[in-house]
């Protein structure tokens, strides 16, 4: 799918379908899906009318809400406000929060290559003006939307010059970001898991990066993916920006208060 006109009608019809599926799942991307993009990471939040219409989903009958970030799962409390009763999924799935609170395990070697990959990037990106490392569990991202595109590009290349001797590192390449992990999980992955625990019979999964099409390529008849913004996905449906995902959870919420 490209970045054709986008069909309400037919979204209402998908929209309509999923409320009706017995155990439900929504899971949500955080940056540029609830939250509009915004040049300081730590200021993001969520739209108001996203934040109230998270809280009439989970109050649906057999509704399960996640948000399933590719932030550090501290930033992404810190931004979402840990809602209630919403789980959090942190660091593309290397993070998970449950009851008995924050898990991420990472052995003596990925310890060992977190650490190579921690000084080989600060070292790269040090003579970069505007760009800057953030620190995650499995790994980091280097953020580049404060720096001119030529400063952006050239700090992308000494990042990547620099890591190549780290064996076993996953590449993912978002908005403003360029991020290497030791630990290989992915949106898709968690959607899987995800799926299996709350035994749903239907999902909706709502992203706007690149990162977030691991989650759309493991959705399958009776979900719904949901792209948000421009650019190329394997979502089925699209809609323009985070105001308008909060109008469709919105509507998602009546219709599964109603069935
Ligand atoms: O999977 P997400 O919840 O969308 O997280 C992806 C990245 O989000 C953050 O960066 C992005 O949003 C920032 C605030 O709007 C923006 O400044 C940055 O350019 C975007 O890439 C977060 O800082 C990253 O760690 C996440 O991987």
């Amino acid at each position: 799918m490209t970045t054709d006109a986008i069909d309400t009608a037919a979204l209402d019809r998908a929209l309509e379908r999923l409320a009706a599926t017995e155990r439900l799942l929504i899971a949500l991307d955080f940056d540029g899906t609830l939250s509009p993009i915004v040049p300081r990471p730590e200021e993001a939040r969520a739209l108001p009318e996203a934040d109230e219409a998270l809280q009439a989903l989970v109050a649906a009958p057999d509704t399960t809400v996640v948000l399933v970030s590719g932030r550090s799962m501290a930033s992404l409390e810190h931004v979402s406000g840990s809602p209630a009763h919403v789980l959090l999924v942190g660091s593309h799935g290397a993070e998970v929060k449950d009851d008995d609170g924050v898990h991420v395990e990472l052995d003596d070697d990925e310890r060992g290559r977190r650490e190579a990959l921690h000084r080989a990037l600060e070292s790269a990106v040090a003579d970069h003006d505007g760009v800057w490392v953030e620190g995650k569990p499995a790994g980091f991202a280097v953020h580049t939307r404060r720096a001119s595109d030529e400063a952006a590009s050239a700090a992308r290349a000494a990042a990547r010059s620099a890591v190549e001797g780290i064996d076993g590192l996953t590449e993912r390449e978002g908005k403003g970001v360029l991020e290497f992990a030791v630990k290989a999980t992915s949106k898709g992955d968690s959607l899987r898991t995800l799926r299996e625990s709350t035994g749903a019979t239907g999902v909706l999964f709502a992203g706007d990066d690149v990162t977030d099409e691991d989650g759309f390529a493991v959705l399958g008849e009776g979900d719904l993916g949901l792209k948000v913004g421009p650019g190329e996905t394997a979502a089925a449906y699209r809609v323009d920006d985070p105001a308008a995902v909060a109008g469709l959870l919105a509507r998602l919420a009546a219709l599964r208060a109603a069935r």
